[in-house]
């Protein structure tokens, strides 16, 4: 039994290590599986190890049970064996009382030791249960304290083992006293046998002994990892509750069979007293002495018979508590079984979920199987396809490489060539950068110098064709037009009204342009000053028909523009930089100094105002008084201005006092457009009377320089009341200019100068007989843009017109020249300026121009 119980706990000692390995196999292992399964597959998993394990437990403990019962066999064996040598002992006739006292003795020595085998064994097995139970239940402390009363239980039994031992002594000291028979020898031979057990009783006690320490030892060791595996030791319980269910029944079973052996005792007992009877009836003698023997020697047996007796209860008695320990033992089993039961119809129950998760997880498998075998398949199809589109590429570049190959090489030869070129480009490219540069400055100075030669060239001709062109404007007679373009000023204001919108060609200083609404328009003219011509430079240009009077010409300059564009600014200019009235004038005064070695010449400045077509001498007493322009008596449609003040003028002093006379009574009034606009027409009539002194020819040039009222319109200027009369008087005279100026350019039969008072005062150098020049003033100004373009068109009109080779006005000296003189008009009278007079002797004579 003890042997058992130790290959019981190796064999869970085994088991356990089965199922470490298992454990460490499981979880330290992980396969490729386990990594790809979902949570409930690799739950299922863990749940299936657990089943799995469990039922190895159980399988393990069905191992256990014919080993259990091959003990309880065994156990049968070792009491039938007894039995039969109990039997075969009772077989033996008893041949006298000695003979039967001792068989008596023996059969009681050998129940007894039936009765301790039986009980050791009963109690082994319990003791073995409840190992297992405390063993499996994990309670160390009860194993261990059970271990303690097994122990002390043991050497109680070896102290009555002892006891038997000294009784059969007494017992074998009884018997020398009887005698040997053949009874004797089979005394001898039971004596012998019994010797035997006992020496196996000793054994098996040793081996108790050692085998329990051993046994403590393994399962104090066992004890923490039994503690930790709890739950598989459950399944362990439960088995050996069930060998402990085995071991009960055998229990019984022996029980059974010890109240037969007790039955068969007294039967035997009761045959014996019967044979004894019969004996003692038939041998009644010797059986006389023999009683007596007996009587003195049954006495002390009985006493040892009693006590025996009395032991014997106690050890049934001992065996009744033992049953119902048993019993209880039982009943903890039939629970243990039901929980058994339950667990089995759980292991069951997992069996079968196990069973659909693991069909479940096959289909899945197979599944997957399949699918991954496709996938494999297409994979492989399409790979062997792209393998082959690959090959035959790659057959296809082979050839292309064999053909190419020349070709490479042609193209390595190329290439190293070319890499060759290039290393040398930088300096190849550095010598053809160079040369190239110096032949493009050269080039460009080769350019530059043509350039220039032909700007120079150009200009020459321009400059030619200028000349050329006055040449031809001079003899054709044309009106020349000047435009004088004034800076921005303040007065035009800021924003976009006082943007510039005109323009100059470099090159040519006849053109201008002018910018409306993105488009420009170009105008050409005579001349043209920009606003950072001086008054200096604009007077040199007109200065030639300046002193053209004092040659006998009549000559007329028209400062034409609207309000504020600068007429009064060219032609009376500022004290500090005058304008062209007062150059015009001393120049006229140097020209005469100049020429009066040969010339005499007699300057007379007069200057008029025309308002509201109202002629008024400025330089009269009474400038409110309103001349009248009348033909001359005696003449050929010659005008003079009755009453007109002429003043002479020989010094600057003269012509500072005229001009500032001239000023102050010139009209001025404020507009909304000019604060000190003129609103009439400023006449400067200049006249050059001259007389050679070598022949005595006599010339009368006349120059008239025209301040202009402004051409603005009416709407425009805000003009009302007398202002608005003003404004139409200036329209009406300037409108009167431009029919005169249209029929001259048409060349019409009759002009109209009397329908203005300027342009009747004008008639002369506007006619066939003079010399005019328009001078434009121009604002820049966007906002005057309007009368601006009116102004250019209206000098682009005048520019046409054609008067005619002029002609001077000589006269010849009379015969009487006194007389002549007398009779002269022009030197007459000082009051009465004659326009135009042709006494007799006097002559008109076409020259070409200076
Ligand atoms: N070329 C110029 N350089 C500098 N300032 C100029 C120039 N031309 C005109 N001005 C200035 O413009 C303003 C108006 O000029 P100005 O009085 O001569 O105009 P206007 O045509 O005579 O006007 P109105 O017809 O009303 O008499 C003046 O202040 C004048 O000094």
């Amino acid at each position: 039994m003890v042997g058992t119980l130790s290959e019981l706990l190796q064999d869970t000692h085994e088991v356990l290590e089965r199922e470490d390995l298992q454990e460490e196999s499981t979880f330290e292992k992980p396969t490729m599986q386990d990594m790809r399964a979902t949570p409930l597959q690799r739950s299922m998993k863990v749940t299936l190890q657990d089943l799995r394990a469990r039922r190895e437990a159980k399988d393990l403990q069905e191992k256990k049970q014919p080993q259990v019962k091959q003990e309880q066999h065994g156990f049968r064996d070792r009491f039938v064996n007894l039995h039969l040598l109990r039997q075969l002992k009772d077989s033996k006739p008893q041949q006298d009382g000695d003979i039967s006292d001792s068989r008596q003795l023996q059969k009681r020595l050998m129940y007894l030791q039936k009765t301790k085998d039986l009980h050791e064994q009963s109690k082994k097995g319990k003791g073995q249960v409840q190992e297992n139970c405390q063993d499996h239940s994990g309670v160390q402390s009860g194993l261990q304290i059970k271990l303690k009363e097994l122990q002390g239980k043991l050497e109680q039994k070896e102290r009555e083992h002892e006891e038997v031992q000294r009784q059969v002594k007494e017992m074998n000291s009884l018997q020398v006293q009887v005698g040997g028979t053949d009874l004797e020898k089979h005394r001898d031979l039971l004596v012998s046998e019994n010797d035997r057990l006992r020496k196996e009783l000793q054994l098996l006690n040793s081996h108790l002994g050692t085998g329990k320490k051993l046994e403590v030892e393994a399962l104090k060791e066992r004890l923490t990892s039994m503690e930790q595996r709890e739950t598989e030791h459950k399944l362990l319980i439960s088995a050996l509750q069930r060998e402990v269910q085995q071991k009960a029944e055998r229990l019984a079973e022996a029980e059974l069979r010890l109240r037969d052996s007790a039955r068969e005792r007294v039967e035997e007992e009761e045959r014996l007293n019967r044979m004894l009877r019969e004996y003692q009836l038939c041998n009644q003698p010797q059986i006389k002495y023999m009683v007596k023997t007996v009587e003195v020697d049954s006495a002390k047996t009985k006493v040892a018979f009693g006590q025996l007796q009395s032991r014997n209860v106690y050890l049934e008695e001992q065996v009744d508590l033992q049953r119902e320990a048993l019993q209880k033992m039982q009943q903890q089993v039939q629970l243990d079984q039901q929980e058994v039961s339950k667990l089995r119809a759980q292991v069951k129950l997992y069996d079968l979920e196990l069973d659909k998760a693991q069909a479940q997880m096959v289909q899945e498998y197979q599944s997957l199987q399949v699918e991954k075998e496709q996938a494999v398949a297409e994979a492989f199809e399409k790979a062997q396809g792209e393998m082959r589109a690959v090959h035959q590429s790659l057959d296809g570049v082979r050839k292309n490489l064999l053909t190419l190959q020349p070709a490479l090489r042609t193209l390595t030869h190329d290439y190293n060539a070319l890499k060759r070129q290039v290393r040398d480009f930088p300096a190849l490219l550095n010598e053809a950068m160079g040369e190239a540069r110096l032949e493009f400055s050269q080039a460009v100075k080769h350019v530059s110098d043509a350039n220039a030669e032909l700007l120079h060239k150009y200009r020459k001709e321009l400059h030619l064709r200028k000349e050329c062109n006055n040449q031809l404007v001079r003899l054709r007679g044309n009106i020349r037009v000047f435009a004088r373009v004034r800076p921005i000023t303040t007065e035009d204001g800021v924003g976009p009204g006082a943007e510039n919108i005109v323009t100059f060609d470099p090159d040519d200083d006849g053109v201008l342009y002018v910018a409306q609404k993105g488009k420009e328009m170009s105008f050409e003219l005579d001349k043209i000053f920009t606003p950072s011509a001086t008054q200096e430079e604009v007077f040199r240009d007109v200065s030639p028909l300046i002193t053209s009077c004092l040659d006998g010409y009549s000559v007329c300059i028209l400062a034409y523009g609207q309000t504020g564009s600068g007429k009064t600014y060219s032609m009376e200019g500022i004290p500090s930089d005058p304008g062209i009235n007062q150059r015009a004038l001393r120049l006229l005064l140097s020209e005469v100094k100049e020429r009066s070695s040969s010339w005499e010449h007699e300057l007379s400045v007069s200057m008029v105002e025309i308002y509201n077509e109202s002629l008024r001498d400025l330089l009269g007493s009474d400038p409110s008084n309103s001349l009248e322009i009348k033909i001359l008596p005696g003449s050929v449609g010659e005008l003079y201005v009755p009453n007109l003040t002429q003043r002479q003028v020989q010094s600057m002093e003269d012509i500072n006092k005229i001009l500032e006379l001239g000023h102050k009574q010139r009209a001025t009034e404020h507009t909304n457009l000019n604060t000190h606009s003129s609103r009439s027409h400023a006449l400067l009539i200049l006249t050059a009377k001259g007389r050679e002194t070598s022949t005595g020819i006599c010339s009368t040039g006349k120059l008239y320089l025209v301040d202009l009222a402004g051409s603005e319109r009416v709407s425009r200027s805000g003009a009302a009341g007398e202002r608005l009369r003003e404004a139409q008087c200036i329209n009406r005279s300037l409108s009167a200019l431009g029919d005169v100026i249209s029929a001259l350019r048409s060349q019409q039969g009759h002009i109209p100068y009397r329908n203005s008072k300027l342009t009747y005062l004008l008639q002369e150098p506007l006619s066939r007989e003079g010399k005019a020049l328009l001078l434009l003033q121009v604002s820049p100004a966007e906002k005057n843009i309007s009368e601006s373009l009116c102004s250019l068109r209206f000098g682009d009109r005048v520019r046409a017109v054609e008067l005619g080779a002029p002609s001077r006005k000589i006269e010849q000296p009379p015969p009487n020249a006194e007389l002549a003189e007398s009779e002269s008009p022009v030197l007459r009278s000082t009051k009465g300026t004659s326009l135009r007079r042709k006494p007799q002797g006097s002559v008109r004579q076409r020259t070409s121009p200076p």
